[in-house]
Parts: C-alpha cells; sequence; structure tokens
C-alpha cells in the first residue's frame, strides 16, 4: 500500500489522540497534531516528544477556526483526517449543551467543510457506546436502536448524522466512524496517559487518585443494578488498543471504497467492585470505597458485540484489564512526581 504523506489528527494533545499520535508514527504516518488545549496541557508534546525520538509537527488551533484551520491545510497536504477533538463530559453537556453543540457539532461541520475545499475525503470520526440505551440487553450491535439521553450524546450522534448526509451527496468520500465503549489505561511507556484539566469522573481516573492518596476512597454509584455483584458492568478497552484500532480503520478507508461505523470494545463486561480488585492488584494498595445511590442516567450494563470492527479491520483488542491498570498506574505514579504536569485535581 502506498502510504498518504501526512494525516491530520485534531484533538492530538488529549488522552485519546496522543496514544493514536504514537500509534499512527509507529506504524508509518506522517502526523500533524492539532488541539487548542481546551482540556490538554502543551506538557503531552514532551512526553510524545520522548516517545517518538524526533521533532513533531504541531500546530495550535481550534477546529472551529475556519480561517486557521484552511491555512493549516494550505501549507501541509493532508490525505486524510482523524478527528478526536472534542468535548466529552456527559455532567459538562447538561450545564454547557450550547458549548458542546459549537464544539462537537459545529467543529466537525467547519472541518468537514475545509476539508472538501481542499479535496480531501478521508476521514477517521470518534463516536461513542454512549449513543447505545439501556432497553436493548448487551453486547450492543452497530444496529442496536440509539437512545440519546444527553447533550454530550445528540452532539455524537448529530455528527453522525451530518457524516451520512455528507456521504449520501458525495459518494468520494470514505467516513469511519467508530463507537468506543469505555477507554482506560495509559500509554505502556508511562510517558502519556490521561490528563483532562477538569475534575475526573471516570471510574479508572477516579481509582488513580484513590492509589495516589488524593481521594479518601472512591464512590461506587449503586450497588442495587440487577448485575453479579450489584453494580455497574463496563466494557474497558486499553486506550492503546482504540490507538491500534483507528490505525486499522484508517488503512481499511485507504485501500477500500468502504465507509462504515464499527464498535471498538473488547466485548469483555466487567464490574466496578472488579475494576477496584484489579486496580488494586496493580497498585500494591487497597483501594478504599463506599457505595453511594445509583448515579442518574447510568445504564446497568454495556458492553460491545465486537465481531464487525474483528470481520472488517482484522482488529481485535489485545489488552486486558490488569494490563490497563497496570498502565493507569505507571503514568500516574510517574506522572505525579513530575514537575511537567500539574497534579490532578
Ligand atoms: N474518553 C472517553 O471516555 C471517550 C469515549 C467515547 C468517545 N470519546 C471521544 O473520543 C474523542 C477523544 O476523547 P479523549 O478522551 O481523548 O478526550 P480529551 O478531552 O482528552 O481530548 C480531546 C482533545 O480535543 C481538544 N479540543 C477540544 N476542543 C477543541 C477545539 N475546538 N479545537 C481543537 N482542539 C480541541 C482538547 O484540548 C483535547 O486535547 C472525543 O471526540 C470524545 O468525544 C471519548
Ligand atoms: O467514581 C466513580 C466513577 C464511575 N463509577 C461507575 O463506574 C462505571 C463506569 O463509569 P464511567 O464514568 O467510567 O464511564 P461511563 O460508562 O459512565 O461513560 C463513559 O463511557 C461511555 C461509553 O460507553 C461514554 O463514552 C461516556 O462519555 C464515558 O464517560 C459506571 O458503572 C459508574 O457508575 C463509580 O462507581 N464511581
Amino acid at each position: 500500500m502506498s502510504k498518504p504523506a501526512k494525516i491530520l489528527l485534531t484533538g492530538a494533545t488529549g488522552y485519546i489522540g496522543s496514544h493514536a499520535w504514537v500509534a499512527l508514527s509507529q506504524a508509518g504516518w506522517d502526523v500533524v497534531g492539532v488541539d487548542n488545549f481546551a482540556n490538554s496541557h502543551p506538557a503531552v508534546l514532551e512526553g510524545l516528544t520522548r516517545l517518538l525520538s524526533g521533532p513533531l509537527m504541531f500546530e495550535c488551533a481550534d477546529v472551529g477556526d475556519a480561517a486557521a484551520m484552511s491555512a493549516l491545510f494550505a501549507r501541509h497536504r493532508i490525505d486524510a483526517v482523524m478527528h478526536f477533538a472534542a468535548l466529552k463530559s456527559v455532567p459538562e453537556s447538561l450545564l454547557r449543551p450550547l458549548d458542546y453543540m459549537a464544539v462537537n457539532v459545529g467543529g466537525l461541520l467547519t472541518l468537514t467543510q475545509v476539508m472538501q475545499a481542499h479535496n480531501v475525503q478521508r476521514l477517521v470520526f470518534s463516536s461513542t457506546a454512549a449513543l447505545y440505551g439501556a432497553s436493548q440487553p448487551p453486547p450492543l450491535r452497530e444496529d442496536a436502536a440509539l437512545e440519546i439521553s444527553h447533550p454530550y450524546a445528540r452532539s455524537k450522534w448529530m455528527g453522525e448524522r451530518l457524516l451520512a448526509d455528507l456521504l449520501a451527496a458525495f459518494p468520494a468520500w470514505r467516513v469511519a466512524t467508530l463507537r468506543y465503549f469505555n477507554p482506560a489505561g495509559a500509554h505502556e511507556s508511562g510517558l502519556i496517559g490521561e490528563r483532562p484539566r477538569g475534575p475526573a469522573d471516570n471510574l479508572m481516573p477516579c481509582l488513580g487518585e484513590v492509589a495516589l492518596g488524593l481521594r479518601p476512597h472512591l464512590w461506587v454509584y449503586g450497588r442495587d443494578y440487577p448485575t453479579p455483584d450489584g453494580t455497574g458492568l463496563r466494557d474497558y478497552l486499553h486506550v492503546q488498543d482504540i490507538a491500534d484500532g483507528h490505525v486499522s480503520a484508517l488503512e481499511h478507508l485507504m485501500e477500500q471504497p468502504d465507509s462504515f461505523t464499527l464498535n471498538l470494545g473488547r466485548g469483555e463486561a466487567v464490574s466496578v467492585l472488579q475494576m477496584i480488585a484489579a486496580y488494586a492488584q496493580a497498585c500494591g494498595r487497597p483501594i478504599p470505597y463506599r457505595v453511594i445511590p445509583r448515579r442518574a442516567g447510568d445504564v446497568a450494563a454495556s458492553w460491545a458485540d465486537c465481531s464487525q470492527a474483528a470481520q472488517r479491520l482484522g482488529w481485535q483488542a489485545q489488552r486486558d484489564v490488569a494490563a490497563m491498570c497496570r498502565d493507569s498506574w505507571r503514568w500516574l505514579s510517574a506522572a505525579q512526581t513530575s514537575s511537567a504536569l500539574p497534579a490532578p485535581t
């Protein structure tokens, strides 16, 4: 396969984008990263430089800034785009719905308009398993009915619809939409990982903060679900596996006249109590927890049917929950002692 000169990676210093940058580079692609640091830190570039041992092509810009994006496309010969830049917090989206629409839908609209103007028609888009509701039993296939219950999910659903309309009008475009289940872990090197600007609300970063002594205990949101131990079941997926899935999707798009929507997950249901035990094992410390009532909007169980990604892309997750906890802990304990990054909230 003749590889394209350059991939534009938006949200490149974010949690998943930074891991995709490494996976793309290691697979032989040239990467131009763009981010406005709305939810990441310039220090991520230091970790990436060490990992990739060379200068990075990076531009600080807002994906919704059409002039800046157009100038970027004019400066670089971009062949395809991986679009991670977005706002991603469900509770925050309830408080800032207009911002979520502006960044997640408006940013995608601007990006695709600029791509069209520069004749770039290959796109990998980050969607989410948060589009699937609670009414269907897992494992969830891509054709499961969607239940949009908050502005974050709505913004991703609108992104998917925008891309479907674009594909209908311009059949030369090729779009891979990837719906991830629960990203977890960090790069095995310990040099990059998750470090958002706001307070952590997902399970694994909260576990890490308890292990670091930054929280006295983990709040377990409900132990009365109809699940084996009463806590919520999720499909946790190592962030490096997600990154590898993106590389596979991109390679497929460049080779085949194909557009698709695929789940990225492991297909394994893991409970909150099982995650607590796995994290305690990884960090060698007890993880105290207290059970409180269910968190509004949580479903009892969500895990993927991953057979389509395996068939279409030949992709399958390689890393288990123990590896996710080990790598999360390696990253957090190293970052905690490093002055390069601000302390977690
Ligand atoms: N982490 C998850 O749980 C999860 C699950 C499913 C889907 N996703 C999706 O995956 C993508 C990446 O998520 P993540 O976990 O890496 O999030 P993240 O917040 O760590 O990364 C997103 C990056 O985009 C940047 N960004 C935000 N607005 C921007 C703008 N207007 N212009 C330029 N850059 C901007 C942020 O600074 C950040 O670095 C997002 O689209 C998210 O919705 C995430
Ligand atoms: O402090 C915590 C945090 C989480 N949980 C529980 O841990 C499980 C996982 O919760 P997360 O917040 O880590 O993840 P969610 O499944 O709620 O949602 C995440 O994964 C979804 C994909 O399925 C979407 O992408 C969404 O945006 C993203 O936050 C849930 O049962 C939740 O109740 C706790 O008990 N205590």
